[in-house]
């Protein structure tokens, strides 16, 4: 069993428990009721059209406490206080973590971070049913993670039809070839290339270069995982990066809102005009 099977399997395991509690049509009702969602696609620099792209490396700050691949991260007392810090330091998304298990997230942070930013939130979970993608919505959230890898094609285009329904839009994250393919055939407006393995967790920033030149220029890229320096950002926004996500870096920096304005500003002045 990969590791990406076994968060999964956990995962349904939580789920059937909070389906108890709160039933699919009190889920839907409240995502229904919630504010409108924020336009996560436009703050990572979606443009219509043949015009120029947007000129900023849009930086995706994740609260994340730990990982299957490198055990604890931080203990993070205060999820809310690190979120201000990202968006003050000019974070474009926030993505928040909400899988317990193996990430010690749970929807608890998302509430706490979601009532003290007005930036665009990222819940990143495993999204296996569309129960998951009402409950994003019912907490405020503004943009979902589909994973190519962990979802039929029938899946993705059903989840994200949910999610735009909800005004919402879907990361969707993939990491080999065939992925990227999926993804564009579905219709993915921010696709997500993961330089970690989800199978074997080895992270290769080399894969980044490969897979984006598949993907179409209206289309948002996002480079997802092992961010650890300036270098890092300046090769990714070179090799075609519109954002990137970064969890583990920023969550063991002293100095998280410095290091995002860092990003953001080294990233910024690499992009090229046209990829
Ligand atoms: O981070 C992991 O070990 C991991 C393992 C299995 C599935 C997903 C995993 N991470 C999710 C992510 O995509 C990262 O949290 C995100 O890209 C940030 O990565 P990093 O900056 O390297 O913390």
């Amino acid at each position: 069993m990969s590791v990406l099977d076994d968060i999964i399997g956990g995962v349904r395991e939580d789920l059937a428990a909070r389906r108890v509690a709160v039933p699919d049509a009190d889920i839907q009702a409240a995502a229904r009721a919630a504010a409108p969602a924020r336009n996560a696609w436009a703050a990572l620099g979606g443009v219509t059209g043949d015009v120029q792209r947007d000129t900023r490396l849009h930086v995706i700050s994740e609260v994340k406490r730990k990982s299957p691949s490198k055990g604890a991260l931080a203990e993070i007392p205060a999820p809310a206080e690190l979120a201000r810090r990202y968006a003050d330091g000019g974070a474009s998304v926030i993505s928040v973590l909400t899988e317990q298990r193996r990430f010690g997230g749970s929807l608890e942070d998302f509430d706490a971070v979601r009532s003290a930013v007005d930036v665009p939130l990222l819940r990143k979970d495993f999204m296996v049913e569309d129960y998951q993608i009402f409950e994003a919505r019912a907490h405020g959230a503004d943009l979902i993670l589909l994973i190519v890898a962990a979802l039929s094609d029938e899946d993705l285009r059903r989840m994200l039809a949910v999610a735009r329904e909800l005004g919402m839009e879907a990361l969707v994250e993939a990491h080999t070839e065939e992925e990227i393919d999926r993804a564009v055939a579905i219709g993915a407006t921010i696709i997500g290339v993961n330089v970690r393995n989800l199978k074997t967790l080895d992270v290769d920033r080399g894969t980044f270069a490969r897979l984006a030149s598949r993907i179409p220029s209206d289309v948002v890229i996002v480079a997802e995982s092992g961010v650890r320096s300036v270098e890092d950002v300046v090769d990714f926004a070179t090799q075609g990066a519109d954002a990137i996500l970064v969890g583990e870096a920023l969550v063991k920096d002293a100095m998280p809102r410095d290091t995002v304005a860092a990003f953001v500003s080294a990233g910024s002045a690499a992009k090229p005009a046209r990829r």
